[in-house]
């Protein structure tokens, strides 16, 4: 099973540093990570860092992956929409990214059934263009599902959805996850997500690790008052599920 490990991480643009030292030990497969933290904290910093989009010190290591570094897909926060493309020759193209352009029938069938998964095979022919917001970020999901990623990093996949799908797509992808053994680190900023379906969570602070660790363990009173500067009680609902309960701003 894949492993993802961290030694040291540190990126720049250009001659300004924005991540240092990061470091992970190994993320297993089938493990869902959030990674949390003020806005410019450097989280999607470290995504590009991890899938060799922007350079800097250290180590990233993936053990016992069966296909190497193009093993690792990157899902941006901004997806630009190209309008001549229709939604199923964009899932399409990002399939065949890398590899022959000959389509097999059992490929087709996998964009169809991810259309299915996230509901929306009603789309399957109109153009990119014409999409409303939410509906950019769940073919922006497709288009990553569809190369079967051992490593899967998700820049805020659910800041365009509305809630019914935000709780229905994190409840695919953690199951996915755990179903084919893949690594998942989801950016977040909604924190009540990260504690219904993260089982770890790594705070990123002024582009530094500031704690990592079981995600009940790390998104406490203390770390919501240092590092969001918010008043905040975790409780327990009627359910059994803790939830952040915001009291105000420092
Ligand atoms: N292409 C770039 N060139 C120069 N600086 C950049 C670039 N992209 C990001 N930065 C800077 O790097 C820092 C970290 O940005 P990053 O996008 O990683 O933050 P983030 O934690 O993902 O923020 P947010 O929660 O607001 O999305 C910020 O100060 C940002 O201005």
């Amino acid at each position: 099973m894949v492993a993802l490990a961290l030694a040291d991480v540190g990126a720049a643009y250009g001659r300004m540093t924005v991540l240092s030292n990061v470091s992970i030990d190994d993320l297993k497969g089938g493990s869902v990570t959030a990674i949390i933290g003020p806005n410019a904290a450097g989280k999607s910093t470290l995504f590009k860092r991890i899938a060799c989009l922007v350079k800097g010190p250290g180590l990233v290591e993936l053990s016992d992956t069966d296909r190497g570094s193009r093993t690792i897909c990157y899902m941006p926060q901004d997806t630009g929409a190209n309008a001549v493309l229709t939604v199923f020759e964009s899932i399409l193209l990002s399939a065949k990214q890398g590899s022959g352009w000959r389509v097999a029938d059992d490929e087709l069938d996998g964009i169809d059934e991810i259309l299915k998964a996230l509901r929306i095979e009603n789309l399957a022919f109109r153009g990119l263009g014409e999409l409303s917001g939410g509906q950019r970020q769940l073919v922006s999901l497709a288009q990553a599902l569809v190369r079967k990623p051992e490593v899967l990093l998700m820049d805020e996949p659910t800041s365009a959805l509305d809630l019914h799908r935000q709780v229905e797509v994190l409840s695919f992808i953690a199951d996915l996850a755990r179903r084919n053994g893949m690594i998942v680190l989801i950016a977040l900023h909604d924190l009540n997500h990260a504690l219904r379906y993260c089982e770890n969570t790594i705070v990123i602070a002024s582009g530094m690790m500031a704690a990592s660790g079981p995600t009940s363990h790390v998104i406490t009173d203390a770390m919501l008052r240092d590092i969001y500067k918010i008043n905040a009680r975790i409780e327990r609902c009627s359910q059994g599920t803790p939830m952040v309960i915001v009291d105000g701003a420092i």
